[in-house]
């Protein structure tokens, strides 16, 4: 993770800090809509797509993960909603609706710097290498104060001081410390409690508790959620732990090469994964599909930038129920039971299900005309 703003070379902190015009409690949960995202990366063999046409609803209030072997385009989607994607990175298609900003890929200069300071709060991967060595956290925190106008410096050491002792640590300690005085599970909390001490309204949190003991992530996890339900706040969070995932989340995202394979509540996708590279993910971990004689770890490997297939399904090399129309076209995300799946078996199974269950309906309104008619 880290926090450290692409743009400004500072936090890019979150909006509405304490004593800030249209402060927090003006503000509701902002939804989230990002529509045929393609990210690409220049690489030797020219530029390749990192997402390859991403459409994805957060819902306002919610805390969404996103979960995916290393490389699905986890980071690079959570990038692409701050418009923050980087050389030799390009977002060359597609859009990213925030509910009270537009479309964030048409900002940019200072009102994207605006946007971010004022409605974002997020923490990147490698958060703990990110803090100025050369200031304590606390004058890090007064500056960051400052350039998103923080008019009440108290209530905002405070409010990192709470937050971070809610996270186990020595709050006046921590504010007092310079950057190697810190671990790096310590830093990384610094890094949460500066995405979320100035309220942002969406949050991003990309692998939030890498490098945490189990009791210090269990700790984190807690105060994510608490923070989120207290704030009304709307939450993204990248992990690769589905099981994280599983406990803090609302809904799950699925990636897979690039794109969003499956979608809905946390609960229906672990409990009745319906794609089948999740079906693989989660059979892959035993506390999860309660199959504890038999993890089974998923064939084959996830593709890299250069070995995406060009055209059709993207985890066919992988999959059990490859067909042949997978060869050639890449499958539309469908709506099944309260989710959206992109896979042409699971969609082929739906529709058998439909026409089976219109062709019993039909038949019970026969049998009822006929008894009518009797
Ligand atoms: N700067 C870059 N240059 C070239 N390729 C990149 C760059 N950053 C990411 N990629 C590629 O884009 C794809 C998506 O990467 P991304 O970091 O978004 O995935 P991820 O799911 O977040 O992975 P991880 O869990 O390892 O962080 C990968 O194939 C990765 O190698």
């Amino acid at each position: 993770m880290t926090t450290t703003s692409p743009e400004t070379g500072g936090h890019p902190g979150a909006p509405s800090p304490p004593g800030l015009a249209g402060g927090p409690g003006d503000m509701t949960a902002p939804g989230v809509r990002v529509r045929d995202l393609v990210v690409v990366y220049r690489t030797p063999l020219g530029e390749l797509p990192a997402l390859g046409g991403v459409s994805l609803t957060i819902e306002p209030g919610t805390i969404t993960g996103i979960v995916g072997e290393s490389g699905s385009g986890k980071s690079t989607l959570a990038l692409s909603l701050l418009n923050a994607v980087q050389p030799p990175g390009r977002i060359s298609a597609g859009s990213v609706e925030i509910d009270g900003l537009g479309n964030v890929l048409e900002l940019g200069g200072d009102d994207l710097r605006q946007a971010r300071g004022r409605h974002l709060g997020y923490v990147f991967q490698a958060a703990q290498n990110s803090l100025n060595p050369l200031k304590t956290v606390g004058k890090q925190l007064l500056d960051l104060g400052r350039s998103h106008g923080a008019d009440d410096p108290r209530a905002l050491v405070r409010d990192a001081r709470s937050l971070l002792e809610r996270m186990g640590l020595d709050g006046a300690r921590v504010l007092d410390s310079h950057q190697h005085q810190l671990s790096g599970g310590m830093r990384q909390r610094v890094g949460i409690m500066l995405a979320l001490v100035l309220n942002a309204q969406l949050v991003i949190l990309d692998e939030p508790t890498t490098a945490l003991d189990m009791i210090t992530q269990a700790t984190i996890l807690r105060i994510v959620r608490e923070v989120h339900k207290e704030r009304g706040l709307t939450t993204l969070m990248v992990t690769h732990d589905i099981g994280v995932a599983a406990e803090v989340t609302d809904r799950l995202a699925v990636m897979y090469g690039g794109r969003v394979v499956e979608h809905g509540p946390t609960m229906d996708v672990i409990g009745a994964p319906s794609h089948p590279y999740t079906q693989g993910l989660i059979r892959a971990i035993p506390r999860l599909s309660g199959d504890t004689a038999e993890a089974r770890a998923l064939p084959g490997r996830p593709p890299t930038l250069g070995t995406l297939p060009a055209g059709g399904c993207v985890f066919r090399e992988r999959c059990p129920l490859r067909m042949d129309v997978c060869e050639t076209v890449e499958p539309p995300p469908v709506l099944v039971d309260r989710r959206t799946v992109a896979c042409h078996a699971v969609a082929g199974a739906r529709q058998e299900r439909v026409v089976r269950e219109e062709r019993v309906v039909r038949e019970q309104e026969r049998v009822g005309r006929e008894e009518e008619r009797a």
